[in-house]
């Protein structure tokens, strides 16, 4: 109550003019003036790390500073736009403005360097960004998204036929590769959290092209690893698999979660950025599959973003959220709401594990009853 008192003075022109002017009140102002911009101008940001990302200009940078002249011949550019560029990308702290001149990688464009998953992120983005020129159009449904099409499973509702056909392939491939880039992060974080030792047998539904099961059966070799996922990309997790050399350590398992039954005799079932693609009907349905597949007392275990209740969480409530919307289905859920799906599926015992990167996943184990 006093919070919506405080948000409608806030709202008010006359009170914002008086803030503005009061020495006490005008740091308060400015704080508020600086998010809000922070918040309308977020687009270019990401649009100046995509013009570094598709100009490799973080590559260029690696072997040392290097003066504006050099990089403009380099990235093909004119003088003046590559002056434009690095001071953006200095301001963002991709790069860093030196003596002379010269211009060198900064902390985030060699953190971005370091993990090459995160430029295929940027670009994928542009998908995203291109359904999202009209934000109200795409609340009411009134857009077919690029995203949509990037994920082939996502218009499909549980039972429906598997889509098929070359560019039914080619997609599978593509988003899969695009998961498997960031999986591994994310597999470590899982299992420093979560130790998978003293279990007999794991089952990773929806596992992608394997590298969780790839990284479970080098953490905890004692352990059977298994994976589960549609029959193209399970035959795409076997090629990576074999690649890997990993391919005689895991099985795979082919199936749709939506009209085949789980693989039974795991004692621990995880979904990883499973469940937060699905509306809540069909989240039940994956979680009772699991269900029936676990014995007693066998664990779940769910990793995704989660958000903070009352639309509390900046990546969760947010980011996937929207992106979520632009794909066409799913939401992401707080873990009071994911906790109500487990228990009214017959799991108990519902609690958090701390993660290392939540930002990544978090992460909630339960007991099936
Ligand atoms: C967002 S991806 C996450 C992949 C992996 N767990 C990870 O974290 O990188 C969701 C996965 O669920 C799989 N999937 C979607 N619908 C499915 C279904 N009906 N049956 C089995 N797997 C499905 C997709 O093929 C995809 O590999």
């Amino acid at each position: 109550m006093l919070r919506h008192g405080r948000n409608l003075l806030l709202a008010n022109p006359s009170f914002q003019k008086w803030a503005a002017s009061f020495p006490l009140t005008r740091l308060v102002a400015e704080r508020q003036s600086n998010a809000l911009f922070d918040i309308c101008s977020g687009f270019v940001y990401s649009q100046i790390l995509l013009a570094c990302v598709r100009l490799d200009l973080f590559t260029k940078l690696a072997g040392g500073p290097r003066p504006i002249v050099s990089v403009a011949e380099d990235l093909d550019l004119s003088f003046d736009a590559t002056q434009r560029l690095l001071r953006a990308a200095t301001a963002l702290k991709l790069v860093d403005h030196l003596e002379g001149e010269r211009y060198g990688l900064g902390e985030l464009g060699a953190a971005l360097l370091a993990n090459p998953s995160i430029g295929a992120v940027v670009e994928h983005h542009a998908l995203l960004y291109a359904d999202l020129t009209d934000p109200v159009a795409l609340l009411r449904g009134d857009v077919k998204t690029e995203l949509s099409g990037y994920w082939p499973y996502a218009n499909r509702k549980p039972g429906d036929p598997a889509p098929a056909g070359a560019d039914v392939d080619e997609a599978y491939a593509a988003y899969s590769e695009l998961m498997a880039q960031s999986q591994l992060d994310i597999a470590e974080d899982i299992l420093d959290a979560f130790p998978p030792t003293g279990h007999r047998r794991w089952l990773d539904v929806g596992g992608g092209e394997g590298v969780f099961v790839s990284v479970l059966a080098i953490t905890a070799p004692e352990v059977e690893a298994q994976m589960l996922d549609l029959p193209q990309v399970a035959a795409r997790a076997r090629a990576a698999l074999q690649t890997r050399g990993m391919l005689s350590r895991v099985t795979v398992h082919e199936g749709d979660f939506f009209s085949d039954s789980l693989p039974k005799g795991a004692d621990v079932l995880s979904l990883i950025r499973v469940l937060h693609d699905h509306d809540d009907e069909a989240a039940r349905a994956i979680i009772a599959r699991a269900h029936d597949a676990l014995e007693p007392g066998g664990t779940l275990l769910i990793a995704e973003p989660m958000g903070g209740g009352r639309g509390s969480d900046r990546v969760s409530d947010a980011y996937f959220n929207f992106y979520l919307l632009a794909m066409g289905r799913g939401r992401t859920r707080s873990v009071a709401e994911i906790t109500c799906l487990l228990e009214a599926s017959g799991f108990s015992d519902v609690r958090a594990v701390a993660s290392r990167r939540p930002m990544l996943a978090n992460i909630l184990v339960a007991q099936r009853v």
